[in-house]
């Protein structure tokens, strides 16, 4: 069974005090991590506050982005294996803003892959599709491409631990979420992906998300596709009562 993963990405928002402000107001509103496991990926300058803030420990804190390599002279980057040391279990990857405004190709998102891998953490990775794309038909090729090259040289094991993340450029921070349909369709051909590359097995059992303008009045109705195993939220995981209603989805 596929614990349902409900994730917040705060990009490049709040200050160090709202970040702790926010964690402990969500202390003890959040389900228990058995029936659904919930995150908020924060700028890395945040973390540990939002660690030390986290008393009941529900909430998984994670990183939104780290660099390739473990550690060496590389002039503000984040450190994967800093991250594990500090107890992150999830770092996004490829988040298409990363694509888009940073260059990350996809060999860069796939040596990021790696390393969050061999430091013991779990990749949150994120598979983009631009509306042209979309309406030319141009889609399965641009999300098989994606999370082919992303996986690149990852192990049956390995990919069995991970989160993919199905995010539509035109619905991200549009308001236009993409239909419960489309939602299915994307995180589908992700799963179909996987079971390509690997095994019905590895398929199975991997968390795919959908993300781009979810918010507590569209999640219960994506939710109850086959194929969705959680939500990537960026703008309403920013504030604390709309968190808490995303993670409490099931009773909305
Ligand atoms: O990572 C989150 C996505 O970019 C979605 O952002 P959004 O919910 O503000 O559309």
């Amino acid at each position: 069974m596929r614990i349902p993963l409900i994730a917040g990405n705060w990009k490049m928002n709040k200050s160090v005090t709202e970040a702790r402000h926010f964690i402990e107001a969500v202390q003890g509103k959040l389900p228990t991590a058995d029936t659904v496991e919930t995150a908020i990926a924060a700028p890395a300058l945040f973390l540990q506050t939002m660690l030390e803030a986290n008393q009941d420990d529900v909430l998984k804190i994670a990183a939104e982005t780290c660099y390739y390599e473990d550690e060496g002279a590389y002039t503000g980057e984040t450190s994967p294996k800093a991250l594990h040391e500090m107890g992150i279990p999830y770092t996004i990857v490829g988040h298409s803003e990363r694509r888009r405004y940073f260059n990350e190709t996809d060999d860069v998102i796939n040596r990021k892959v790696l390393a969050v891998l061999r430091n013991g953490m779990t990749p949150i990775v994120c598979c983009d599709e631009t509306m042209g794309r979309r309406e030319t038909g141009e889609k399965i090729h641009w999300v098989v491409n994606q999370v082919s090259a992303a996986l690149k040289g990852v192990s049956a094991e390995d990919a069995a631990k991970i989160v993919i993340a199905y995010e539509p450029s035109w619905a991200i921070g549009s308001g236009n979420s993409a239909s419960s349909d489309q939602a299915e369709d994307g995180c589908y051909l992700i799963r179909q992906t996987l079971a390509d590359i690997y095994s019905d097995e590895v398929a199975n059992g991997v968390r795919v998300l959908y993300g781009g303008s979810v918010r507590p009045d569209n999640i219960a109705g994506l939710m109850t596709r086959d194929n969705v195993d959680g939500v990537l939220a960026g703008g309403s995981s920013l504030d604390e009562q709309s968190f808490i209603q995303l993670a409490n989805y099931q009773n909305l």
